[in-house]
């Protein structure tokens, strides 16, 4: 490489690095319970509604998950934060689930909900009866779903999607890579551009095993979002095509897409997202 060449490398390295460390600055007044009201609540989080994202968003991860071709020992959610439903369906099919998330608040927040119900700072009971629904189960069957995801939780991880290796080297993770990893409204949420979110997912790549899958969550059209109150968290703003060329560019074999377009009712003032997509794809 030569001089001009080196000298403009190390430019850009510098410029990545002082958005990553922004990016850090702004996550620190997260807070997860505020998180979880603006998000996780009716009319996003309503369960009667035909048009409500959280439902969609289950019912992605609900045939993602059962229609045949995931599978394995080891699941990891990447970027879990203070919530839960990332992985209602996946600890069915996977005996082992590890929870990741870069803050401390999250991880405690998750901690909590392990040790029993009521002291997490949301009542997910709903969820677990929804998912139980979609898998033809009575929704009285929650609390066995409760046991079970209980269960399989094997630890709570510190994750950094920015580094080559985002787990700590002693994270118990077969030498082989997990059989799955799930991530949701992470990368574009922590990436300070588009080149940093598809180089995160080259990242996370390297977690999974070849032959493994990735169940792909985000936000489209999202500039912002509130992780509390005057908490303003900037986002890439990215589209389907956008989306579409980092999950290949980064090596995987995208699946499918499938993509919610918000109605009205559910921009609620906590972020300016317009869709939401779902992607299925495989690390060849
Ligand atoms: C918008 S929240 C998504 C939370 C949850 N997965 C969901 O579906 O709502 C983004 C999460 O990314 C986490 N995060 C921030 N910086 C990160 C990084 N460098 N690597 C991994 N996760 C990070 C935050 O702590 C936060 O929990
Ligand atoms: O409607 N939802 O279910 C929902 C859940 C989480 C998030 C959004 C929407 C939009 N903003 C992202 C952060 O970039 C977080």
């Amino acid at each position: 490489m030569d001089r001009e060449a080196k000298n403009e490398k190390e430019e850009n390295d510098r410029e990545r690095e002082k958005g990553v460390a922004a990016m850090v600055a702004c996550y620190q007044g997260f807070d997860p319970a505020a998180y979880l009201q603006y998000n996780y609540m009716p009319p996003r989080a309503d369960f009667d509604r035909q048009d409500s994202i959280v439902p969609w968003k289950l019912g992605c991860l609900h045939r993602a998950f059962t229609e045949g071709d995931v599978g394995g020992d080891v699941l990891v959610d990447v970027g879990s934060g203070p919530t839960l439903y990332q992985v209602l369906s996946g600890c069915e099919v996977f005996d082992t689930v590890f929870l990741t998330d870069f803050l401390e608040v999250n991880r405690q927040e998750l901690r909590r909900w392990l040790q029993g119900e009521g002291y997490s700072s949301l009542d997910w009971t709903p969820y677990l009866q929804h998912v139980c629904k979609l898998e033809g189960r009575r929704p009285s069957a929650w609390t066995e779903k409760a046991a079970r995801l209980r269960s399989v939780v094997s630890d709570i991880l510190p994750i950094d999607v920015h580094l080559p290796r985002p787990l700590h080297p002693d994270s118990q993770l077969p030498t082989a890579g997990a059989d799955c990893l799930v991530s949701c409204f992470c990368l574009e949420s922590v990436s300070p551009d588009l080149a940093s979110f598809t180089r995160a997912l080259g990242h996370i790549r390297g977690l999974l095993r070849p032959g493994g899958h990735l169940l792909l969550i985000g936000a489209l059209g999202e500039s912002y979002y509130m992780g509390g109150p005057g908490v303003r968290i900037p986002v890439v703003p990215l589209d389907e095509a956008q989306v579409c060329a980092s999950v290949r560019a980064s090596g995987y074999t995208l699946v499918r897409l499938e993509v919610y377009t918000l109605p009205q009712g559910m921009m609620v003032g906590v972020d300016d997202v317009t869709g939401v997509f779902f992607v299925k794809a495989r690390k060849p």
